[in-house]
């Protein structure tokens, strides 16, 4: 019976998550404006600020103006720019989601912090860890707020673990391996992640998470990179190297050991259904987390103790966690969780949870220690002059 309830409260949640509840939106509501009309844009920002009555999105631009429209009318968007600048230079937006490819985050970051602009800024937030220290130390200087769009992490379920191993009430840590991987396929051949001089690589696009979830579930910074391969993508040339899977192994302090593959095209005999998983090994149990990447729509926990039968547990609504201050409702993807905090941060109050421009900056360091290890080197700078 609980298997028919929790399958009918699955789709209920499902359907929710695409047809959110519309709420009216408050007199000052903040202001935000699309840069680019992007594949993402939907799922990160147009349904989650629906429900949201504190933000309204009021304008897009495109580098072609008439898809610029199209993807206006098509979600409802009031106002299109002929340009990103047009979008920057209009006092009436605040704050911009940039959903550009990596290699054009630096550049039209830097370009909106400049017209005094808040930016939701997609991951990886920029190319190098030298730019994501520049953008940051600009926001600072302007008064203005940059978040990397790390969304799993204002999840209940991943806080709840992080709160599970971070308590040691399992003892210490040892070890954590973690795989996310999407079918061959997944991704048409000319997509811009396969694309080195827009930042391409699948350790930009897809080991950005579980490197960054190791991170922070540690609540520390790498070592050094023990091992790590990467597999070349078809546009990969020794100029211009791209990956199309990596795996690596990390040390972190106290001799944790942090291993994690990711690949995008895996081949399809092998695993035609994409894999999201982080299993966390600890002194005196284990935590294995199901979905780390996207829990909303389906996730688990399962806590073994050593001697003690498994436990598991699924948190989609904001439960008693010790640091409970969570607004949300079952149906909030992490991307409406991650926009609630935004918008908080920009308002001045205090969200549940915060990515400081810090914590970017380390993770885009680990990244380089990987690629570095790996052969593949740190992706390009850009060649925008701020
Ligand atoms: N948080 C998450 O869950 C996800 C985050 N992402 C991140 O979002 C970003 C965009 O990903 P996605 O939406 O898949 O990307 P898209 O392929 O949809 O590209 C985004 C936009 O980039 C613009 N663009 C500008 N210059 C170029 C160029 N030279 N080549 C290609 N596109 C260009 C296009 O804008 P225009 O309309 O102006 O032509 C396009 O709409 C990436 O940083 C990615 O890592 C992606 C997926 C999920
Ligand atoms: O951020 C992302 O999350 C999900 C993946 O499918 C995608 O490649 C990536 O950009």
């Amino acid at each position: 019976m609980t298997g028919l309830f929790d399958f009918i409260a699955l789709i209920k949640r499902n359907y929710t998550v695409l047809h959110p509840p519309v709420v009216p939106k408050d007199a000052d509501a903040l202001r935000i404006g699309i840069l680019g009309a992007a594949r993402i844009a939907p799922e990160a920002l147009l349904r989650p600020a629906l429900s949201h009555p504190g933000i309204v999105v009021a304008a897009v631009a495109a580098r072609n103006p008439a898809r610029a429209r199209e993807f206006a009318q098509k979600h409802g968007i009031p106002q299109v720019f002929n340009s990103y600048q047009e979008l920057l230079d209009s006092p009436d937006i605040d704050a911009v989601y940039n959903p550009l490819p990596n290699g054009l985050h630096f550049e039209w970051t830097m370009k909106a912090i400049a017209a005094g602009k808040h930016v939701l800024l997609e991951k990886p937030s920029c190319n190098t860890a030298a730019e994501t220290r520049r953008v940051f130390e600009y926001a600072e200087e302007k008064g203005v707020i940059v978040l990397e769009a790390f969304h799993y992490r204002w999840h209940p379920a991943g806080l709840r673990v992080r709160e599970i191993v971070q308590s040691g009430e399992l003892g210490a840590v040892k070890s954590l391996q973690a795989t996310l991987t999407l079918p061959n396929g997944w991704f048409p051949k000319d997509d811009v992640r396969y694309d080195w001089s827009m930042g391409g690589g699948c350790m930009m696009d897809m080991g950005v998470y579980p490197l960054s979830f190791i991170r922070w579930v540690l609540n520390a910074e790498p070592v050094s990179v023990i091992s790590a391969e990467s597999l070349p993508a078809h546009t990969s040339t020794p100029s211009a190297p791209l990956d199309r899977a990596t795996t690596a192994v990390l040390a972190f302090p106290n001799d944790v050991t942090a291993s994690f593959r990711v690949d995008c095209q895996t081949p399809l005999l092998w695993d035609f259904m994409p894999k999201i998983e982080m299993k966390i090994e600890c002194e005196l149990g284990s935590v294995f987390f199901q979905n780390f990447v996207q829990p909303t729509p389906y996730h688990f926990i399962t806590v073994k103790r050593h001697g003690k039968r498994a436990t598991t547990e699924k948190v989609y609504s904001p439960g008693p966690l010790s640091q409970n201050k969570h607004k949300g409702e079952d149906w909030w993807s992490t991307y409406r969780y991650q926009l609630e905090a935004f918008v908080d941060k920009v308002r001045g109050r205090e969200p549940v949870y915060w990515m400081t421009g810090e914590d970017s900056i380390k993770q885009m360091e680990a990244v380089e220690m990987v690629y570095r290890k790996s052969g593949m080197g740190a992706r390009p700078a850009s060649t925008y002059v701020h």
